[in-house]
């Protein structure tokens, strides 16, 4: 089911699972595809289109029932269970990253970060230890982990890759501005900070305002 689905279908899934968890904490129970518009500024045709991509969960007259829609895509995005992972580059993103409870309440795991900086080895962000890089693919190895991030400088990014495909990990989560070389059995999700920022800058020197997607 999935691999068929387009690429800006599956892109726009977690807004919409964002806006029914909001409805969601707010009681609602059912919300009309119209009304999804509103919220997301998808068109009703475009929601009705995403989701009977995934067999369709609305009734005509009746719209959306909320708390289905939710876990269903829940389950889609594989968001109803828990991701260990572990992040390379332990400096200021890196740490940030390891700072923000979101990620861990999503089901995503920080089990370690890793660095080369003898410095910073030892010290712990919350409570996750930052350890030698050198240990990290027998830690991923022993410790079940399936997501590896990458926040070292982009000199290193391929490395740490390499690293990473060895040890059998799944996904990458890149914010290294670097465009990795990968096995095939490896998904790569980048977040290219620098490059967003300069679409907002493209948007600002045409005096065009709105969301920019
Ligand atoms: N900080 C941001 O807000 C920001 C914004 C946009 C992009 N980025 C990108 O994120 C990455 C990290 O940025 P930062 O500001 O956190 O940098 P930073 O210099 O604060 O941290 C990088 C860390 O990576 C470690 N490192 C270097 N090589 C390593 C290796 N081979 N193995 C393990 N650790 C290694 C360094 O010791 C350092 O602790 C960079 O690629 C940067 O371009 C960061």
């Amino acid at each position: 089911m999935g691999n068929k689905v387009s690429i800006t279908v599956i892109r726009r899934l977690p807004k919409y699972y964002r806006y029914l968890g909001e409805l969601l904490n707010k009681g609602i129970a059912r919300i009309s595809s119209q009304e999804l518009s509103t919220l997301t500024g998808f068109t009703a045709s475009q929601i009705r289109q995403d989701l009977n991509n995934f067999g369709g969960f609305g009734q005509q007259g009746y719209g959306y029932n909320v708390s289905e829609l939710y876990r269903e895509l829940g389950k889609i995005l594989g968001l109803d269970k828990v991701y260990n992972a572990v992040i390379a580059g332990a400096g200021n993103l890196g740490q940030a990253v390891a700072n923000y409870r979101g990620f861990e309440d999503a089901g995503f795991k920080v089990l370690s970060l890793f660095d080369k900086n003898p410095k910073i080895i030892g010290l712990k962000i919350r409570d996750i230890e930052i350890r030698d890089v050198d240990l990290m693919e027998n830690f991923i190895k022993e410790n079940n982990v399936e997501i590896g991030i990458i926040t070292t400088p982009k000199e290193n990014a391929q490395d740490i890759a390499n690293t990473y495909a060895k040890s059998g990990l799944r996904g990458i989560w890149n914010f290294a501005p670097a465009d990795l070389k990968v096995p095939e059995n490896i998904v790569v999700e980048n977040v290219h900070l620098n490059e967003s920022l300069f679409i907002l800058s493209y948007f600002l020197k045409r005096n065009l305002g709105g969301n920019s997607h």
